[in-house]
C-alpha cells in the first residue's frame, strides 16, 4: 500500500514553524526527521518469509538470566519493580507522551537499546519462546502487554 505522498505507511510531510521549512514526522512511532525517509522499496519492504520484524524495551531483575546491562553492572531491583517500570513506559508510549524509539534507547536493559530496541527480521526459533510468541501474535504497528522471559519483562512493537 503506497501513500499518495509516496512515503513509507504512516508517515506525513509537516512545516517546520521555527524554520519554515519541510519535516517528515512518522505518526505511529512519533519520530521526526529532516530528511525523507527511505521510498517505499527500501523501508517497509515485506519481511522474509517466516519472519517478522520487532523492537523491545527490557527491563531487567536481580532474578534475570544475566543481571546486568549496558546501563547498570549489578541490577538488584525486584521483579515487582520491573513490572512498575514496563507498565510505566507502556502508559508513556500508549498516551503519545514518548517514542517507543526514546524510552527504548534511554532504559532498555537489552544491548539493542542503541538501535531504539530494534532487533531486526527473525524467524520461529530464534528467540525465547515467551518473546517469539508474543511477537508473532501482534499485527504489525502493536504494542504487546508486558512479555516475562529468562532475561526479565519485556514490552515489544512489532514493526514488519
Ligand atoms: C536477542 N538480542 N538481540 C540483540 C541485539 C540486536 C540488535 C542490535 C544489538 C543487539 C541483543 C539481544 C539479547 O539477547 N540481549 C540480551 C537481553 C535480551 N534478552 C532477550 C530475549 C528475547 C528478545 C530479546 C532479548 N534481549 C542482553 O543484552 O543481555
Amino acid at each position: 500500500m503506497s501513500s499518495s505522498s509516496g512515503l513509507p505507511p504512516n508517515w506525513e510531510v509537516r512545516v517546520s514553524r521555527s524554520r519554515g521549512i519541510n519535516y517528515y514526522y512518522n505518526r505511529v512511532t512519533r519520530e521526526s526527521r529532516w530528511e525523507p525517509p527511505e521510498s517505499q522499496q527500501e523501508s517497509s519492504a515485506p519481511p522474509p518469509s517466516g519472519q517478522v520484524r520487532a523492537s523491545h524495551i527490557l527491563v531487567k531483575h536481580r532474578d534475570s538470566r544475566r543481571p546486568s546491562s549496558w546501563k547498570e553492572e549489578n541490577i538488584t531491583r525486584s521483579k515487582e519493580e520491573a513490572l512498575d517500570l514496563i507498565q510505566e513506559y507502556r502508559r508513556l508510549i500508549e498516551t503519545k507522551a514518548e517514542s517507543f524509539e526514546d524510552l527504548a534507547k534511554i532504559h532498555s536493559d537489552c544491548s539493542s537499546a542503541k538501535r531504539g530496541g530494534d532487533l531486526g527480521f527473525f524467524g520461529r526459533g530464534a528467540m525465547q519462546k515467551p518473546f517469539e510468541d508474543a511477537t508473532f501474535d501482534l499485527e504489525v504497528n502493536q504494542m504487546s502487554e508486558p512479555v516475562w522471559t529468562d532475561s526479565g519483562v519485556h514490552i515489544i512493537l512489532r514493526t514488519a
